[in-house]
């Protein structure tokens, strides 16, 4: 059972589905990708836009560290882990992006998908993002529309449902944003889930609650 394996499970939302996992990771786990994300090069993170990927630091301030073998090696298996909650495989998941937010910094409210099937995002069903460490003030996780925010705690996953029941539309609920962080440095890693393969076009069934 899913509560024997981990600390406290909760359900915020059913509709889309955003739960949060405590102890997704347990503490020598966190101490391990902590070490990691803070030898890690960062740089300015790309957005994907109507243009393609680009660098706006308008939408998200963060920075981003370049997937490499090595964080594979650290945090694939927690990636990996995220995506069998789902019974999706490690091949439906893209790369993880480690995310490093100084003071002042934020990732303004977007979607993670979109409804155009020829975006590189089409196929993110879902997004599962791990709190890497939770020494800094600030930097929570906010469902702008749904009243809800969710507070980072180191190994915690947050994990939601990007798609309508139609499986192709952005649901509307599952804006979101990282808030500012306004003490310390937040890091997070983050998740895209895609069901199949990874890619343009890669059509996901319907996947959220109805
Ligand atoms: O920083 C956060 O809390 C949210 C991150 C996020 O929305 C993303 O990586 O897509
Ligand atoms: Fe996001």
């Amino acid at each position: 059972m899913l509560s024997d394996q981990y600390g406290k499970i909760d359900i915020h939302s059913l509709n889309p589905l955003i739960l949060t996992i405590d102890d997704f990771c347990d503490a020598d786990e966190v101490l391990k990708i902590q070490n990691f994300a803070r030898a890690q090069e960062f740089m300015p993170s790309q957005v994907s836009t109507v243009e393609g990927m680009k660098t706006d630091r308008t939408i998200r301030s963060a920075s981003g560290s370049e997937p490499t073998k090595e964080t594979e090696r650290i945090i694939g298996p927690a990636r990996e882990r995220a995506a069998d909650l789902l019974n999706f495989t490690i091949n439906a998941s893209e790369p993880t992006a480690l995310l490093k937010y100084e003071v002042g910094e934020e990732y303004k409210n977007h979607f993670d998908t979109t409804a155009d099937p020829e975006s590189e995002t089409f196929g993110r069903c879902f997004t599962a993002v791990l709190y890497i460490n939770d020494d800094f003030e600030g930097g929570e996780t906010r469902f702008s529309r749904l009243g809800l925010d969710i507070k980072p705690k180191a190994g915690r996953l947050a994990l939601w449902s990007n798609k309508r029941p139609n499986g192709t539309d952005p649901h509307p609920m599952s804006l979101h944003a990282g808030l500012p962080v306004t003490a310390g440095t937040k890091w997070i890693a983050t998740f895209w889930i895609h069901r199949g393969v990874v890619g343009r076009g890669a059509a996901p069934a319907a996947v959220s609650a109805p």
